[in-house]
């Protein structure tokens, strides 16, 4: 029930692919054949869609409906939480909070229904020693209405509690700074990165050595003028738009994103939503989700294979929300903006207005030209749904009612922003402690997981290897990284930083005059050359020409030296060492990288980088609470 929102059974593009065979090809085919203009064609396929979905019953197709709160199907989530609760079994008091969060999601303001899930959530809490976060939730259920016949109950977990906190000492020191319920910047311990080269005057986020070029090959790309070294800080951007997946939506604060599982409260409007804070909450409504809060849940049902658009949306609010709603201003702006001459690494930051910074997420490429027919017609399907939904259920509603230019425009910034959602939008990962079972991660080839489970081995204190891996919890779209084209064999790579910046880091030396490239997901250690060019063209529409794809040898993976070095780099206790060892190692004069082979170097100093910056001690806690040291 809390896991994706994601539904097969309504899944949009499995809709548009049964409609396509039936009845959408051949009227869209025939109408756009012998049409040149590109413009023109996406024109045509709207106009063909929208007197489709005119008499189509996509609400029903689709199980389309306003998402309301619902204290039927609150208590139902509860009752699921009360039994894993019972359960004497590990693991399942995690898996219980999410069942109550997902409770304190349906409910409605005020309710018992929610007052008791909160409850239920002080007594989680409680079983794992998180004394605050337990009087929090006691003041959360008291605060909505907890029936007084239950009362007895929760005045007892509180003096138990209390008497805790005097007599006990704290089951997680660290946290007792923390208050619960409210918005703390989180600390990775380790100083931020800081640009190794003297910034440019106008894009302080840019080292001045990159620059933007443009090339028929490749499009807008950036070069550095300068040799870099492996671990050189290039560039350290915001993002424009950034969207938390729906699995971490019991677990994550939506707006900070903070891990705050113990005691998030919910969005009032919608039931896919939660946040650490009512600081966090009100900056979101604010900032966007007040115009996407009453389509959320059902895009997330309906968006399958497309869901790297889903960030579009969230564009799109938030712009909307920056122009102050108005759609008209925003067409004007957008009818005199002339798009050559825009561009994220010629403004000048430090004097730009959010209009500049919307501009130039505005210019990202869409690659709609390249797409065909029919995967234009389904992105086009997609955004009319969405767009019809937007019109029924929020504010653009009535702004575009009998406003036929502003509601065309709201259409085109949707369309306009899936694409480029699709094409630009960066994973936004975390460290986490994970449990390697046999036969995960299947498509990476099996010496190669043994390899990267010897090097990436981090003993903790009780001797037992944890594995530390990456999680993805939000997608991103950056306005200056997005100039970064694939290898699969990349140079840089996107450090998150727990304040929500991205930082590009050099992971190999890069001569002067070199590219720089970035990974799109798929790189030589996890997919052969065949499946990465079918990938690479189905999502990001072009032909891969690095040397790994070029080449048809094999890659080899590690050299014997690299796997001793490695080795012994898992007795340096600090990870700063190891950081140092590793830059040392690999900025020798002599080193030599090959264009088609990544190495296990440049793994480890990835996971480095990302075990420094892109992990939150205060995550050791689900450390500790996954080995479910249990109190009671
Ligand atoms: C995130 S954008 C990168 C910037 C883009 N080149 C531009 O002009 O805006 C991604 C798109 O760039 C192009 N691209 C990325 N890597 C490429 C490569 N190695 N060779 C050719 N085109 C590439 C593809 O069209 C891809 O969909």
């Amino acid at each position: 029930m809390y896991g994706p929102l994601r539904d097969k059974n309504y899944d949009v593009t499995k809709l548009f692919g049964q409609l396509w065979e039936e009845t959408l090809q051949q009227r869209i085919i025939e109408s756009t054949q012998n049409q040149p203009d590109d413009d023109r064609v996406a024109t045509i396929i709207k106009c063909k869609i929208d007197d489709f979905l005119r008499r189509f019953p996509f609400h029903e197709r689709l199980q389309l409906q306003p998402d309301t709160k619902d204290n039927a199907k609150a208590l139902a989530a509860r009752d699921l939480g009360n039994e894993l609760f019972a359960l004497p079994m590990e693991g399942n008091y995690l898996q219980a909070l999410r069942h109550y969060n997902e409770s304190i999601s349906y409910s409605a303001q005020g309710s018992e229904a929610r007052a008791l899930a909160y409850g239920n959530r002080s007594a989680v809490c409680l079983k794992f020693g998180l004394y605050q976060e337990c009087l929090e939730n006691i003041r959360l259920a008291r605060a909505s209405n907890y029936p007084a016949r239950l009362a007895d109950k929760l005045n007892k977990r509180e003096q138990h509690v209390k008497r805790c906190i005097q007599h006990d000492p704290p089951v997680f020191p660290d946290r007792v700074k923390h208050t619960p319920g409210k918005y703390r910047p989180r600390d990775s311990g380790h100083p931020a990165p800081k640009l190794s080269y003297e910034a440019h005057a106008n894009v302080p986020q840019l080292v001045k050595c990159v620059e933007l070029r443009q090339d028929s090959e490749f499009g807008r790309h950036l070069v550095t003028t300068q040799h870099l070294k492996a671990g050189d800080v290039l560039l350290i951007e915001k993002p424009y738009a950034n969207l938390l997946i729906d699995v971490e939506r019991h677990v994550r604060c939506a707006f900070c994103q903070n891990e705050d599982r113990f005691t998030l409260i919910p969005c009032e409007g919608c039931t896919v939503t939660m946040y650490c804070s009512e600081e966090c909450r009100d900056k979101a409504h604010k900032q966007y989700h007040r115009y996407e809060c009453g389509v959320l849940r059902d895009c997330w049902r309906m968006i399958g294979p497309l869901l790297g658009g889903m960030a579009g949306l969230r564009t799109v609010a938030t712009a909307f929300a920056s122009f102050d709603q108005d759609l008209g201003g925003w067409n004007d702006h957008l009818n005199t903006l002339n798009e050559m001459n825009v561009s994220a690494f010629r403004m000048d930051w430090n004097n730009a207005t959010v209009s500049d910074i919307y501009d130039a997420v505005h210019v990202l490429a869409t690659n709609q030209k390249r797409r065909c027919r029919k995967d234009l017609a389904e992105l086009i399907f997609f955004a009319s749904i969405v767009h019809r939904l937007l019109l029924e259920r929020t504010d653009f509603g009535p702004l575009c009612e009998s406003n036929p230019i502003r509601s065309k425009l709201l259409f085109d910034l949707l369309l306009r922003h899936v694409q480029i959602s699709l094409i630009n939008k960066k994973r936004v990962h975390h460290m986490e402690a994970v449990e390697v079972k046999d036969g995960e991660d299947e498509d990476t080839n099996e010496k190669v997981k043994d390899e990267l489970n010897d090097y990436f081995n981090y003993d903790s204190e009780e001797g037992k290897p944890t594995h530390f891996e990456e999680r993805p919890h939000a997608i991103a779209v950056y306005p200056l990284s997005s100039m970064l084209n694939h290898s699969c064999v990349p140079n840089v790579v996107p450090i998150n930083l727990l304040d929500g910046r991205c930082a590009i880091v050099a992971v190999r030396p890069i001569a002067a005059g070199e590219q720089l490239f970035d990974n799109y997901g798929t790189c030589t250690i996890r997919h052969g050359r065949s499946i990465r060019g079918i990938y690479l063209q189905d999502c990001y529409l072009f032909h891969c020409s690095c040397g790994a794809c070029q080449s048809h040898v094999e890659c080899a993976y590690t050299d014997p030296e690299e796997a001793n070095l490695l080795r012994n780099l898992e007795l340096l206790p600090k990870v700063e060492t190891k950081l140092l060892m590793l830059l040392w190692h690999m900025n020798q004069d002599e080193r030599y990288y090959t264009k088609h082979q990544l190495t296990a170097m440049q793994h480890k100093l990835v996971h480095t980088l990302r075990m420094m910056h892109s992990f939150s001690p205060d995550d050791e806690l689900f450390l500790v609470v996954r080995q479910e040291t249990l109190l009671f």
